[in-house]
């Protein structure tokens, strides 16, 4: 397996791009896992997440790959069957406007609640190759935030992946961000909306 590395802003030429979006209840893990898979370092203080862009670049099947994940600030992921999980419309014509215009800058999001975080958070969904949905298994409203139960929501959503992983522990993150590039470059990756990706972690 081959080490991630950060990256720069742009896939360089010929460099496959994939776009990763992780989603899961405020204080789930989500930045954790970013910080372990993409740093190296488990983040010691807890600091809530706007949205903030990371690039990281990692290897499948020997060819470079170019991830650009983003990290949104937590809530109900806006995903699921039947509306379950969805917290609500986009608001025509406005949201656009409220999305940071540079990646980790949260001055435009100034004055924003949990409300408005829910509804942006499905606008960075629609070009993902992945969505990971994330939940803490000591925190049930996380876990029911997301779906249900994992299984249960697996099936129901068609994910093609279930992993558990610990970012304290550093157990299992690279081989989350791993299965997601190699999904998104898979024929299990086709139709997206279908067939959603999810990385569950397990925090211990
Ligand atoms: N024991 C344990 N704690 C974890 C793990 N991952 C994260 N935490 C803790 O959970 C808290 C929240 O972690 P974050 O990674 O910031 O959570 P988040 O989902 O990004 O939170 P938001 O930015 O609010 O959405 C922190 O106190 C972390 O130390 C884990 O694998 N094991």
């Amino acid at each position: 397996m081959t080490a991630a590395q950060a990256a720069g802003e742009e896939a360089p030429p010929g460099v496959r791009s994939v776009k990763v979006v992780l989603v899961g209840d405020g204080g789930c893990g989500k930045t954790s896992l970013l910080m372990v898979f993409a740093d190296g370092a488990f983040p010691e203080s807890y600091t809530p997440t706007v949205f903030e862009r990371y690039m990281v670049n990692l290897q499948v099947k020997g060819k470079p790959v170019h991830l650009h994940i983003w990290d949104t600030a937590g809530g109900c992921a806006g995903v699921g069957q039947g509306g379950r999980g969805f917290c609500g419309p986009l608001m025509p014509g406005t949201d656009s406007a409220l999305l940071p215009s540079e990646p980790g800058r949260p001055a435009s999001l100034q004055g924003t609640g949990q409300d408005d975080y829910d509804r942006l958070r499905p606008l960075f969904y629609p070009d993902a190759s992945v969505l990971l949905l994330c939940f803490d298994v000591t925190s049930p409203n996380s876990f029911d935030n997301i779906f249900n139960r994992g299984q249960e929501m697996a099936r129901s959503v068609g994910a093609v992946a279930y992993l558990e992983c610990s970012a304290r522990l550093h157990d299992n993150v690279h081989a989350v961000f791993q299965e997601a590039a190699e999904v998104a470059l898979s024929s299990r990756g086709r139709n997206f909306w279908r067939r959603i990706t999810q990385g569950f972690c397990v925090v211990t």
